[in-house]
């Protein structure tokens, strides 16, 4: 699958429980949306049952389970809804995708190259935006708004998830993965309009991916 390029553009947002991926992704998809642009705005996990077992399971399935629900989620999603998205030639908007396998199961000790594996040959995204902000101000925003998963209400996960996502940025700019660090502002919609500029020139000065 990973030498097929499809007419549309795949964007991922990727960074540590809090950051604001659902936020942004929202944003994204409503300023491109008014600028005209065929947008297809979606999450992992997926809405599937499969999707929702994952979601809200992570008390229940850890470790290698965990690990191959969420990839198996993310093969299906791509097959059933991604890849179709994407050859109709629409941006799709990704709320997580494979960083966050790599950062999540890796704090279940799943060793990189496994996590890698299960995610063989999925969709390179043309655009990975990691969202990152002070893990401090992160950590206060997840505790506000209450964690979504074991792994978000623990104690410090912020910093932890923080560090994953470098390393994990720059595990997938090694494997050829296009990454933009993003730092988020304390409006989210500017950070919105940055990464709306930013896709507007990527995708207008490489039209067609080879
Ligand atoms: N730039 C920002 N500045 C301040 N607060 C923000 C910002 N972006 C989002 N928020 C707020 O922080 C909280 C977390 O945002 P959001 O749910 O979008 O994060 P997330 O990264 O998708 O989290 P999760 O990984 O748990 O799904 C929300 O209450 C949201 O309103
Ligand atoms: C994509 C992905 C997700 N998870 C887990 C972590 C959380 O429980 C949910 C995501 O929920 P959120 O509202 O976005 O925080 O799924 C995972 O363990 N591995 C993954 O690859």
């Amino acid at each position: 699958m990973s030498a097929l390029r499809l007419p549309g553009k795949l964007v991922a947002f990727e960074g540590p429980g809090g950051v604001g991926k659902t936020t942004i992704t929202a944003l994204v998809a409503e300023l491109l949306g008014a600028d005209g642009v065929p947008v297809h705005a979606t999450v992992q996990p997926s809405r599937s049952p499969l999707g929702e077992l994952a979601r809200h399971g992570t008390d229940t399935y850890r470790d290698m389970a965990l690990a191959c629900l969420c990839a198996a989620d993310r093969h299906h999603q791509l097959t059933s809804e991604i890849l179709p998205a994407l050859a109709e030639g629409k941006i799709v908007l990704c709320d997580r995708y494979a960083a966050s396998s790599l950062v999540l199961q890796g704090l279940d000790d799943i060793p990189l190259d496994v996590v890698w594996a299960l995610n063989h040959d999925v969709y390179r995204p043309d655009l990975v935006c990691a969202l990152n902000a002070p893990p401090a101000d992160v950590e206060q925003r997840l505790r506000a708004r209450g964690g979504h998963s074991r792994f978000e209400r623990t104690p410090g996960s912020s910093f932890r998830e923080t560090l994953g996502y470098l390393a994990a940025m720059t595990f997938l700019r090694d494997q050829g993965w296009p990454v933009e660090m993003i730092e988020c502002a304390d409006d989210p919609r500017a950070t919105a309009g940055t990464i709306v500029d930013l896709i507007h020139r990527i995708f207008t000065e490489s039209p067609a991916c080879p």
